[in-house]
């Protein structure tokens, strides 16, 4: 069948799976403010300034025209950062009815109050038809055709298959899961530990050494999320460990550049400035540290980083946070209780 779809953002995310989308021979607008993008890709089939190497479906239709391109569509994916995704979310809320499906894939938290991106969609009093896309996914390497897997999360079947539908293809695998809160968190959190690993990597630091923080980065991640809902399961899988393992190694990971950036000796500032994408760790990492206060949660990785990051600490801090931390179990967020406290 073939469905009308929105995407909303011009970015590279946004630009790929509104692609893929078209390709499937779906009916796709791609929302963006800026004019001038809009006319760039709707002429030449390029977003130049967010996906310079990928010719575009010529059927996708970029738009400026935000009401007509939700009242069209059947389904809609927000691919907004998240410092914006509640201020368009809220421009969206009158033109929703109940059968429309949508979908989240923003990997971050709102910066006004803690909450997901799927807690935005969810407060709407139209549909509650809601998911959130995740997993290994770096734009660059999806627009190039690379094999890529992701995660559709959500209670709901008929989101979950209408996603399938709509972005399977050749090269692209959508898995299904139904913790959505697990899903979600895995893909907000692992941006911070690629954060880490861009540091770790600019330091130069060896195989054993990088695994280490991969690896208590999945435990530290693990353990946050399962306080706040979260399945341990979920993080054995693309969103988690798999998303972990994408960003924490690959340089086309904004926040593993963040990272890289300050580690060879720039500020905060001036590697946010060079990236000139959106790198979504460095807010989460703001808000998760203070939630992971406010709940005793013990997260030494996470807050080495911040203090580090926010309070000029030096390097070797966030080191030592790792090796002489009280934690000594390994996998005690997903084992027995007898296990946790040891
Ligand atoms: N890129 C990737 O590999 C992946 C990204 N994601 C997630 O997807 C989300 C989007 O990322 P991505 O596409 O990469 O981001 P980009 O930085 O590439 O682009 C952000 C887009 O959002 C637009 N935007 C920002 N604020 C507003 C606003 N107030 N109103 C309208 N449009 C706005 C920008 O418009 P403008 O150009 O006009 O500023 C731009 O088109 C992020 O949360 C990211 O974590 C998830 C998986 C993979
Ligand atoms: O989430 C991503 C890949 O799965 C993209 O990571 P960055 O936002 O760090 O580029």
């Amino acid at each position: 069948m073939k469905h009308s779809v929105c995407v909303l953002g011009g970015g590279s995310f946004g630009t790929v799976l509104a692609n893929i989308m078209a390709n499937n021979d779906h009916q796709v607008s791609q929302w963006m403010r800026n004019e001038q993008q809009v006319e760039e890709i709707n002429l030449t089939g390029l977003n130049s300034r967010y996906l310079p190497n990928a010719p575009l479906h010529q059927e996708l239709l970029a738009t400026s025209n935000l009401e007509q391109a939700i009242r069209e569509s059947d389904t809609v994916f927000v691919s907004i950062p998240s410092k914006s995704f509640e201020q368009v979310v809220q421009r969206i809320e009158p033109l929703l009815t109940e059968d429309k499906i949508l979908i989240s894939t923003t990997k971050g938290f709102n910066p006004n109050r803690f909450e997901l991106m799927s807690d935005i969609l969810r407060r709407n009093p139209a549909t509650q038809k809601i998911g959130v896309l995740s997993g290994p996914n770096l734009a660059k390497e999806i627009a190039v055709g690379q094999i890529t897997g992701s995660v559709i999360a959500s209670p709901d079947e008929e989101v979950r298959l209408r996603v399938i539908e709509l972005l399977k293809s050749p090269t692209f695998r959508i898995y299904e899961n139904t913790d959505s809160t697990g899903v979600e968190l895995a893909g907000a959190l692992k941006n911070i530990y690629a954060i880490v690993c861009g540091l770790a990597k600019a330091m130069k630091v060896g195989e054993n050494t990088m695994s280490m923080i991969i690896t208590r980065s999945l435990a530290e991640m693990s353990r946050f999320a399962v306080h706040f809902g979260a399945n341990p399961m979920t993080f054995l899988g693309l969103a988690g460990v798999g998303d972990l393992i994408a960003t924490c190694t690959s340089p086309l990971s904004r926040n593993y550049r963040v990272g890289f950036l300050i580690g060879s000796g720039k500020t905060l500032e001036q590697a946010i400035e060079e990236i000139g994408e959106v790198a979504e760790g460095v807010n989460t990492l703001r808000m998760v540290v203070t939630e992971a206060e406010k709940h005793g949660l013990y997260m030494p990785l996470a807050e080495g980083l911040s203090k580090l990051l926010f309070e000029k600490a030096k390097l070797e801090s966030l080191i030592g946070s790792m090796m002489t931390g009280g934690q000594k179990w390994d996998v005690e967020f997903a084992t027995k209780e007898e296990n946790k406290h040891g």
